[in-house]
């Protein structure tokens, strides 16, 4: 078996809290979490609200630093890498937020927003800006002769594929997908999880997907890691969780999966990203 892309070893998040009268508390949000990730596979990481994904997704993204643990890239640990070694780590690891509409400029043409990625590593675009941004465009299925909108002028599901768009321009090994589809109509969903999967066949990356959805979980994930309270109480491949979960918390999740989330069926109906 070949060396793990990512290693994530015993990752630990403390947030210190302040209660009533001042008191400084400590509340630890990740506890220990270990996993691996291999090139070309995804590995989703699943939960319920509150279970610790998006701050262990936002550890591994280095938008958070661990309080504990080890996290190493291809060998090298980037636990507190700094300077030029954070800069390589970001040109190898890129997100797709929730939230296409929050997590892109509304101020900057998708061809600025496009072009981001590439300013913040010093690389010229292939062939020129514009030229470069239409290709980007065309590869997560956008009209490249709207490369001079802006975000607003877009649906959601069309917003969510110029973050998509943006976190592959420097050719990532790495993409962090932090409930990346949860917040779409379920027929735009399945289009996008089904765009993921092509661009991931395509150019053999990797995928950290985080969701709590584990319908969707099925479609895209070779591994799954189950959290709750901030711990990974399962993981393993998917059909294997899935099919014989050998958690109690696990088999809880799967026994839910038909139950209909009020506050996501709501936003569904309204067709609301917000
Ligand atoms: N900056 C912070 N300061 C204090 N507590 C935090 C902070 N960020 C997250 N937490 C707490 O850490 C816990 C884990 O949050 P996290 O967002 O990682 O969970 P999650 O599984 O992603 O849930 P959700 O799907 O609701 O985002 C929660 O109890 C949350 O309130």
């Amino acid at each position: 078996m070949s060396e793990p892309l990512l290693s994530a070893s015993e990752l630990t998040k403390r947030f210190v809290t302040r209660g009533p009268l001042g008191r400084r508390s400590e509340f630890t949000a990740v506890d220990r979490v270990s996993f691996d990730v291999r090139l070309g596979e995804t590995l989703a990481v699943v939960g319920e609200s509150g279970s610790g994904k998006s701050t262990t997704a936002r550890m591994v993204a280095r938008l958070m630093e661990p309080s504990a643990g080890t996290l190493t890239f291809e060998g090298e640990d980037v636990t507190t890498a700094k300077g030029p070694a954070l800069a390589r780590y970001r040109a190898n690891v890129q997100v797709v937020f929730q939230d296409p509409y929050s997590s892109l400029n509304p101020r900057h043409t998708v061809e600025r927003i496009l072009m981001a990625p590439l300013v913040y590593q010093g690389i010229p675009p292939t062939g020129g800006k514009r030229a470069h941004a239409r290709e980007l465009m065309e590869r997560v299925g956008l009209d490249p002769d709207h490369s001079q909108r802006y975000p607003a002028q877009f649906s959601g599901g069309q917003a969510q594929r110029i973050g998509i768009a943006r976190a592959l321009a420097v050719n990532p090994k790495l993409v962090i997908c932090d409930e990346a589809v949860s917040a779409l109509d379920v027929s735009v969903q399945a289009q996008v999880i089904e765009l993921l999967r092509r661009l991931q066949a395509e150019s053999g990356f990797s995928y950290v997907f985080i969701a709590h959805d584990l319908a969707v979980v099925r479609q895209i994930a070779h591994r799954v890691a189950v959290m709750s309270e901030g711990r990974i109480v399962e993981q393993g491949p998917v059909a294997q969780v899935f099919g014989d979960p050998q958690d109690p918390y696990t088999r809880t999740l799967l026994a839910a999966i038909p139950r209909i989330n009020p506050e996501w069926d709501r936003r569904r109906r309204e067709g609301s990203l917000r």
